[in-house]
């Protein structure tokens, strides 16, 4: 059996990736993909990668009749989506949302860093999508649409899905100390800020060129906040790096007080027993960082964790942000939802050179 799926947004950067991920799917039949822009125009002619690949061409999302689907994927920007969601919901689609709309669980925090929330019933049953950290909401909302309900997954976003790799193994097994500032320093690849450049993403002002940017004000702040409970103590700083694709996540954790300190050692055995359900996640061996060229063009993400001589534990996590922080992971939570393995035609290793 195979599913119906289409792409909204699909000449993005996360969009096309999503359409490169679909394309060679065993089981997602991908049978739209809009493109307001560029409607007519075939996918092969947009982005000459997929000659040979793919006939289908572009079509407006207002044209695109999404009745007979059976899963649609959001690649928007963030308040599009949560303008579309509901009648998608309403026609039994289910709805993989990559944007931030769906991500917040309190309204008021979502209006607090972006704007009034339109579709707040919606959010309240969306389950949250960063499969190795929430699979009990993934694993509700497959059996919500095993019975035939149309479900709605609000993916994570690209920085907080590596931050929150490499924290949480250590914050939940309560190594970490709860009332303690948590330092995260994030650096993002150029794709990162989508296909329309801007004078910070335009290549003369962002090649050979390293900055932060959003610093204490970035709106992932309260979604990595959401996820690791820190409740106002993330200082999270992004950077912008001249790369294409990947993402990287350096988060100092301040120890419990009154806890034994662990070594590197058992700190990487703790990450490993908290990852070893979960495929798409590889644990270093101590001593040994992630890279952001290893998974490149794939859906895995890197972790490395270390104990600092200061008491302090320094975890990265090395993620493509079109892979696991965008398009990969929005397949691998439409894989658990429709009952698959989650690691289902995203078997991708990286370039290894
Ligand atoms: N880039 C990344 O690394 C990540 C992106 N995301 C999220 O994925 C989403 C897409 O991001 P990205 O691909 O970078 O963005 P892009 O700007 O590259 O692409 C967005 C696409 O959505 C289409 N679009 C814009 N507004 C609307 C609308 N109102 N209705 C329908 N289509 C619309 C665009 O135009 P058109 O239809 O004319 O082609 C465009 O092709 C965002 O929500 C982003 O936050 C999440 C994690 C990481
Ligand atoms: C480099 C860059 O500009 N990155 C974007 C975040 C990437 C993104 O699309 O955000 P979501 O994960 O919330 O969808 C930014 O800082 O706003």
């Amino acid at each position: 059996m195979t599913y119906r799926a289409g792409v909204v947004g699909a000449a993005g950067f996360a969009g096309i990736e999503l359409v490169r991920l679909l394309s060679r799917h065993p089981k997602f039949d991908l049978a739209a993909a809009t493109s307001d822009a560029l409607a007519g125009t075939p996918i092969a002619k947009a982005y000459p990668a997929f000659t040979g690949v793919t006939d289908l061409a572009f079509s407006t999302h207002e044209d695109t009749d999404f009745a007979a689907f059976d899963v649609v994927f959001l690649a928007v920007p963030h308040k599009a989506a949560m303008g579309l969601a509901p009648a998608l919901i309403e026609a039994g689609v289910t709805v993989i949302d990559l944007s931030a709309d769906f991500r917040l669980k309190d309204p008021a925090v979502y209006e607090q860093w972006y704007a009034p929330h339109t579709a707040t019933d919606l959010l309240a049953q969306a389950a949250f999508g960063l499969p190795e950290l929430t699979g009990d909401e993934l694993a509700a909302a497959a059996a919500r649409r095993a019975a035939g309900e149309a479900v709605l997954v609000g993916c994570a976003g690209c920085y907080p899905t590596a931050t929150s790799l490499a924290a949480a193994p250590a914050i939940r097994a309560g190594l970490v100390d709860a009332a303690a500032p948590v330092v995260a320093d994030a650096i993002s690849g150029v794709t990162g800020a989508g296909k329309k450049a801007t004078e910070r993403t335009h290549y003369c002002f962002a090649n050979e060129n390293l900055e932060a940017y959003g610093v204490g004000t970035h709106r992932h702040t309260p979604e990595i906040e959401q996820i690791l409970g820190l409740e106002g103590r993330l200082v999270f700083t992004p950077h912008l790096a001249p790369l294409n694709r990947g993402l990287l996540s350096t988060v100092t954790l301040p120890p419990a007080p009154g806890v034994k300190a662990p070594t590197t050692e058992e700190l990487v055995e703790i990450y490993r027993d908290f990852y070893a359900e979960s495929p798409l996640v590889s644990v270093m061996d101590a001593g040994v960082q992630p890279r952001t060229a290893s998974v490149a063009g794939t859906v895995r993400a890197q972790v490395g964790v270390a104990a600092h001589p200061t008491g302090m534990i320094v975890a990265t996590g090395a993620i493509d942000n079109l892979g696991k922080g965008a398009a990969g992971q929005a397949v691998q939570c439409a894989n658990i939802v429709f009952g698959m393995p989650e690691t289902t035609g995203l078997e991708e290793i990286a370039d290894p050179v």
